[in-house]
């Protein structure tokens, strides 16, 4: 392995083995960095006689708990959560996220929600100063089908500079949710305030549940192209080997 996947493995491995501990109900998250996670999880389930239970946060978690064996539960067994852990599209300088590059988000929200701590996983490219800068497909927007065109014309008219419906990759017509919903990818160039966006967001009609997560993540890791992992907090805005 070696790039960017070794980056991935390396970040996920780092926060899995910091942050789950005997006995914690762990919140899975969603896309490629955190199926390393979950390879490491297990790891650690058949050394160290862990006991853990995994709530899900989309159908391809639940497949990533199940393939590896793990202790499969939800939110109605386990509302409340020790640790989620996941990854992200893009994280700034305080922590704050886009996610729903895999169209997952709501879930990942609400697991996240959930939980005491959430903890993110991601390489190198995903680190930004601000929101927006790196990550140019838009804020992932998860909406109801009927109200899709109506959200496009307002995401435009609050100055989105792209606004798009994503569309599936191997089949015709939209990209449809985990929640049988759809998903409009906004982007708003550089984004100064994202919890005033955020809330704006929010307040559309029709509007489920968007990627920016604003004051959720406690701690980042990075993996690095060096093969090092560096963190982020909230007190220690600068990376720290
Ligand atoms: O938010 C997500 C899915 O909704 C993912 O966590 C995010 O897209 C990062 O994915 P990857 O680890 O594959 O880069």
């Amino acid at each position: 392995m070696a790039g960017v996947e070794k980056a991935k493995d390396l970040a996920a491995r780092a926060a899995v083995d910091e942050f789950v501990k005997d006995g914690m109900a762990v919140g899975i998250g969603s896309g490629s960095t955190i199926a390393y996670g979950v390879v490491r999880l297990a790891e650690r389930v058949k050394e160290e006689g862990l006991k853990v239970v995994c709530v899900p946060t989309s159908f391809q978690a639940k497949q990533l708990i199940t393939e590896n064996n793990l202790p499969l539960s939800d939110l109605e067994n386990h509302p409340q959560l020790d640790v989620a852990i996941d990854g992200a599209d893009e994280v700034d300088d305080d922590l704050n996220l886009i996610k729903g590059g895999g169209g997952c988000q709501t879930q990942e929200k609400i697991v996240a929600s959930c939980a005491k701590t959430l903890v993110i996983c991601a390489d190198y490219r995903k680190d930004s100063k601000a929101l927006g800068e790196a990550w140019l497909k838009g804020i992932p927007i998860e909406v109801i089908p009927i109200a899709y065109v109506p959200i496009m014309a307002k995401l435009k008219a609050m100055s989105a500079e792209t606004v798009t419906l994503r569309m599936a990759k191997a089949k015709a017509g939209p990209c449809v949710t985990d929640n049988g919903n759809l998903i409009i990818d906004a982007h708003f160039g550089q984004i100064k305030d994202p919890a005033k966006l955020e809330a704006q967001l929010n307040g559309i009609p029709g509007v489920v549940c968007t990627g920016l997560f604003v004051g959720m993540a406690v701690k980042v890791f990075f993996g690095q192209e060096d093969g090092s992992v560096t963190t982020r907090t909230p007190r220690n805005a600068g990376l720290s080997a």
